[in-house]
């Protein structure tokens, strides 16, 4: 399980994080909303290890040296990614090898892509080599960090499915942070309320 107990976090002198707590079991979907600055993305972070609370406790399934069990996916791909870099050596930086490459869902990844660059490809697609490369590490825990507010709704609902699908079947605990209270409807068994 993911569990996050009392967390306090502040970059300055205003506290961004003020108690938050959730937990979060191998399998769910759970959506978290709130208003813009309400400290979203900020626990994004802290679940995935990228920032330390000041107070509070994060557990985390136990694992190996290697790749976070909690991998966060942002909403801009292209400020993820080394733009010089084709998507085979992006979705490599997963510590992946080539078979395991070769065998990403070409519904997820176009085997077509991987020879191309970045901006070869279009923003939904490389949101989901963004979301490919997260996979590859095997994650316990995906925390998507409104990673369809850029795209159009038939690409977002073709991302989620795609997600949800792997998700469901590897048992990856997921949490959805996103404005779109419909979107949360539709995907999360639940929905944690910010703010
Ligand atoms: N690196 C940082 N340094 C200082 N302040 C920051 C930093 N990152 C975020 N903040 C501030 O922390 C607050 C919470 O930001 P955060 O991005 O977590 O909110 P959010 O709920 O995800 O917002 P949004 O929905 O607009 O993405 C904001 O006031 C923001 O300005």
């Amino acid at each position: 399980m993911l569990i996050a107990k009392d967390l306090w976090f502040r970059y300055h002198d205003d506290w961004i994080v003020q108690g938050t707590s959730l937990s979060l079991e191998p399998g769910d979907v759970v959506g978290l909303l709130g208003p813009s600055g309400c400290g979203k993305s900020t626990i994004a972070r802290l679940l995935a290890g990228l920032l330390t609370p000041t107070t509070g406790e994060i557990t985390v399934p136990p694992h190996d040296p290697g790749p976070y069990p909690v991998q966060l996916v942002l909403q801009h791909p292209e400020r993820a990614m080394n733009p010089h870099w084709k998507i085979r050596d992006v979705l490599a930086e997963s510590g992946a090898g080539e078979a395991a490459i070769a065998a990403v869902d070409p519904n997820l990844v176009n085997p077509g892509w991987l020879d191309r660059f970045p901006h070869e490809i279009s923003g939904g697609e490389l949101q989901r080599v963004n979301l490919a490369r997260a996979l590859l590490t095997d994650p316990a825990y995906l925390i998507a960090d409104e990673i369809t507010a850029s795209v159009d709704a038939l690409t977002q609902a073709q991302i989620w499915r795609l997600l949800l699908d792997q998700a469901g079947s590897n048992h990856i605990g997921v949490l959805a942070i996103s404005h779109d209270r419909d979107l949360l409807t539709a995907i999360a068994t639940r929905t944690i309320e910010l703010g």
